[in-house]
């Protein structure tokens, strides 16, 4: 089943020659238990695109859909008490950099605690509990000591494991991953891997993994968009993206993963733009 459908989406910006076009006409779906990955270059449009989705945009942004809904629920069209039910909750998002996502100034099972007290019913011992459970889940170790620190007493893995704790709390249907992995060490970012492919199993929530690392696609994902100056340049299943890429700009991003390194030096997409025309 369908979880999200977006259709021709477009965002805007305020700039000093006009309207700024961040997204340009993007569509794509993320069915129930699916791992899409949204793949490009930094600046292409993935983060606004999902945020857009979750309403987290400036109120200067202008956003347009034909379609944005999540659940078979317009999302366009919700009122805020529709909304607070939706996001955060069946939705949520987890962001590139752990630490500066939590706040310093708060223990970490204090920050579960509240998004339980906003988005469930639990009373106060039942969600210590919980938190408790959660910690244990995403793979904290001494869940009862770890609840009592503050951020900067974890590392940035365990900080980007409480976010996710965080982010599936309330048992989300879809959870967008924001470049989830890129501020940590490789080890670190196979075991967050590992952790969302899991829960992905266990409860069968569909993830959008936003990334500029195609052996992270390789790995996790089902299905790839690609994206490029705010456009979706293509989108298939990962073998034929990584088999027979259709678009030059997708062949460029394989040109330079790392493995195609050639002469000690890494080939940029640049490079691999080059090397397409020269062909
Ligand atoms: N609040 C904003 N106001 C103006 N421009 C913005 C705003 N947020 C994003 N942009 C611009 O929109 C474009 C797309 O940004 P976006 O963050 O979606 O890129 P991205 O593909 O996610 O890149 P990255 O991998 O670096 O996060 C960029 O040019 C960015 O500068």
């Amino acid at each position: 089943m369908v979880l999200l459908s977006i259709e021709n989406l477009v965002v805007e910006f305020p700039a000093s020659t006009g309207w700024f076009r961040a997204v340009d006409g993007v569509s794509m779906s993320v069915n129930e238990g699916e791992i899409l990955a949204i793949v490009g270059e930094s600046g292409s449009g993935k983060s606004v695109s999902m945020l857009a989705v979750m309403g987290l945009l400036p109120p200067a942004a202008r956003v347009s859909a034909d379609r944005l809904e999540f659940d078979g629920k317009d999302l366009r069209s919700l009122s805020a008490r529709e909304r607070s039910k939706i996001i955060g909750r069946e939705i949520s998002m987890i962001f590139q950099e752990p630490i500066a996502s939590l706040n310093p100034s708060f223990t970490v099972g204090y920050q579960i605690d509240e998004v339980l007290k906003a988005h469930t019913s639990l009373l106060g011992r039942e969600r210590r509990e919980r938190v408790l459970e959660l910690l244990a889940d995403v793979g904290i170790p001494d869940p009862a000591v770890k609840r009592d620190s503050y951020p900067h007493q974890l590392s940035g893995g365990q900080c980007q494991r409480v976010m996710i704790a965080m982010a599936v709390a309330c048992k989300p249907k879809l959870l967008l991953a924001d470049e989830p992995t890129t501020a940590l060490d490789v080890t670190i970012q196979r075991q967050i891997l590992d952790l969302l492919m899991q829960l992905r199993r266990e409860t069968g929530l569909g993830l959008v993994l936003i990334t500029h690392n195609l052996g992270v696609v390789a790995a996790t994902a089902d299905r790839v968009v690609v994206q490029y100056d705010g456009r979706k340049m293509e989108e298939g299943d990962v073998v034929s993206i990584f088999e027979s890429p259709r678009h030059e700009y997708t062949r460029a991003l394989l040109a330079a993963l790392p493995e195609r390194a050639m002469g000690g030096r890494l080939p940029s997409v640049a490079d691999g733009l080059a090397m397409e025309q020269a062909q």
